[in-house]
């Protein structure tokens, strides 16, 4: 090759297949025109979009899709020779986005994708397959939106041994909790407006019951420890149980309720969870509200650090594929869990009963004589050592049979603690099934 012909193959266009113009598709799509000369002098080309599919070719999406080729099929995409690099923003682990990833990658094409439900499950085959051909496979949408946080584990603490990842991964758990904390609105309506701003899952189950949170955390982790992990071994609760009662609870005892994704590194093994925690009122994580996220990572060398950035909507996704795409450009790419893929099986977290914590209890009891005699004889037996108790909320109704308990725990076996809740549940005087929050002191 001459050095001409070799300088005009490297500025000639990197042509990208689009699969999915929802939020984030239409998104890149507005961020490479409206930033086309920076991105061409970034990547060292033009990013050209040539191909595109989805499902209804009539909608009006803002942007700009005349001259470009029209997939009814969107695997069908794959194969267009007009297309070096193929941009997967569909959605779900299974049908058409795994089959648009899976062929192009087979075909050696390059792949960007915000896919994170496809990278939690068959990440490690997509690895593997990524390698046997070449493709790179770049996932930084996948994780916390805009924040670079795929970047941050794989390269920027590519030297450290990682003991601890995760933070506030679901950006419409976030807004749904701030939203409801600040204005008392219900979880109904504050989700629907998650969903106007683009936020949410197609399905928002998968947010508010923390299996987007869980995804995420997968993937973080599975980068920070060099091998998969296992997504079903991930311990996995919601927010649908948090109410406004549990908001105003945890004001008053100087906490805010955060749903946190963290997985932990130690003597006996991976501890990797996604729950709702009370995190005090002061820490760096409680100050991230709305639709923020915030990735922890804590280094044997590097120590403790936080980056926080929008997690969620059509600018900050399409920012992180872009600039997949760049590097894609640039030929900056690395194998998907930062080591070229291996067969070892995929890491499976301990069960979180193996766990220690302290934790919020918050029970609908009887107002009557003896019902705290009767809970707390529950906590003796189980061993449960108990540090505050708090009972009326400012909202309190009086004519209410029913009154709101919370019992707030030292640290304590989980397996105790998960006894004791049955048993309280099983309590004539307790009305409801307890909502029990883990307590997270860093
Ligand atoms: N919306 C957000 O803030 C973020 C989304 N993501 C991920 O990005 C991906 C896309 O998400 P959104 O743009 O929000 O979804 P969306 O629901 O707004 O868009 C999905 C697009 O895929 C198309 N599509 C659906 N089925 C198809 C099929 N069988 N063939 C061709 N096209 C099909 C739809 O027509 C639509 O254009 C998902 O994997 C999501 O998890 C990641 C980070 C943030
Ligand atoms: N639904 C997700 C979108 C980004 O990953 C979220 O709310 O965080
Ligand atoms: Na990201």
């Amino acid at each position: 090759m001459t050095s001409s012909s070799s300088t005009s193959s490297h500025t000639a266009p990197l042509r990208l297949g689009i699969a999915g113009l929802g939020t984030v598709g239409a998104g890149v799509i507005r961020l490479l025109n409206t930033n086309a000369d920076l991105v061409t002098a970034r990547a060292g080309r033009p990013l050209h979009v040539t191909a595109v599919s989805a499902r209804d070719r009539t909608r009006d999406r803002g942007v700009d899709l005349s001259g470009l080729r029209w997939y009814e099929n969107a695997p069908d995409l794959v194969a267009d020779p007009d297309v070096d690099v193929v941009v997967e923003l569909i959605g779900g682990s299974e049908g058409t986005a795994r089959a648009v990833v899976e062929a192009a990658l087979a075909a050696g094409k390059p792949v960007v994708t915000a896919n994170k439900a496809l990278l939690a499950i068959h990440g490690p085959a997509l690895a593997r397959l990524s390698a046997e051909k070449s493709a790179p496979l770049l996932f930084e949408a996948a994780v916390a939106g805009g924040i670079p946080a795929i970047k941050m584990v794989r390269e920027g603490l590519a030297a450290d041994r990682l003991l601890r990842i995760g933070g506030i991964l679901n950006g419409t758990c976030n807004y749904i909790l701030t939203v409801m904390r600040e204005t008392g609105k219900d979880f109904g309506t504050v989700l629907a407006d998650a969903q106007q701003l683009g936020y949410a899952e197609a399905d928002p189950s998968t947010d508010i019951d923390g299996l987007d949170a869980a995804h995420k955390l997968t993937i973080l982790a599975g980068l920070a420890f060099g091998r998969p992990v296992a997504f079903n071994s991930v311990h996995v609760e919601g927010i649908r149980r948090i109410g406004a009662l549990d908001l105003s609870f945890a004001r008053t005892l100087g906490y805010r309720i955060k749903l946190l994704g963290m997985a932990r590194m130690g003597e006996t093994g991976l501890e990797a969870r996604v729950t709702p925690c009370l995190v005090p009122e002061n820490a760096p994580i409680a100050q991230v509200d709305g639709v923020f996220n915030a990735v922890v990572a804590e280094g044997a060398f590097a120590g403790r650090l936080m980056i926080e950035g929008r997690g969620a909507g059509a600018g900050p996704t399409a920012s992180a594929v872009a600039a997949d795409l760049i590097d894609i450009a640039r030929g900056h790419t690395i194998p998907v869990w930062g080591v070229q893929a291996t067969d070892t099986p995929p890491l499976q977290a301990n069960p979180v009963s193996a766990g220690t914590g302290a934790f919020y209890l918050r029970l609908l009891v009887e107002d009557r004589p003896g019902v705290i005699a009767d809970i707390t004889a529950v906590l003796r037996d189980c061993g449960v050592s108990l540090r505050s108790m708090l009972q009326h909320t400012p909202e309190q109704n009086d004519a209410d049979p029913y009154v709101p308990l919370v019992l707030v725990t030292h640290q304590t076996s989980e397996a105790a603690m998960q006894d004791a809740v049955t048993r309280i549940d099983g309590l004539d005087v307790v009305t409801d099934t307890p909502v029990m929050i883990r307590i997270e002191t860093d």
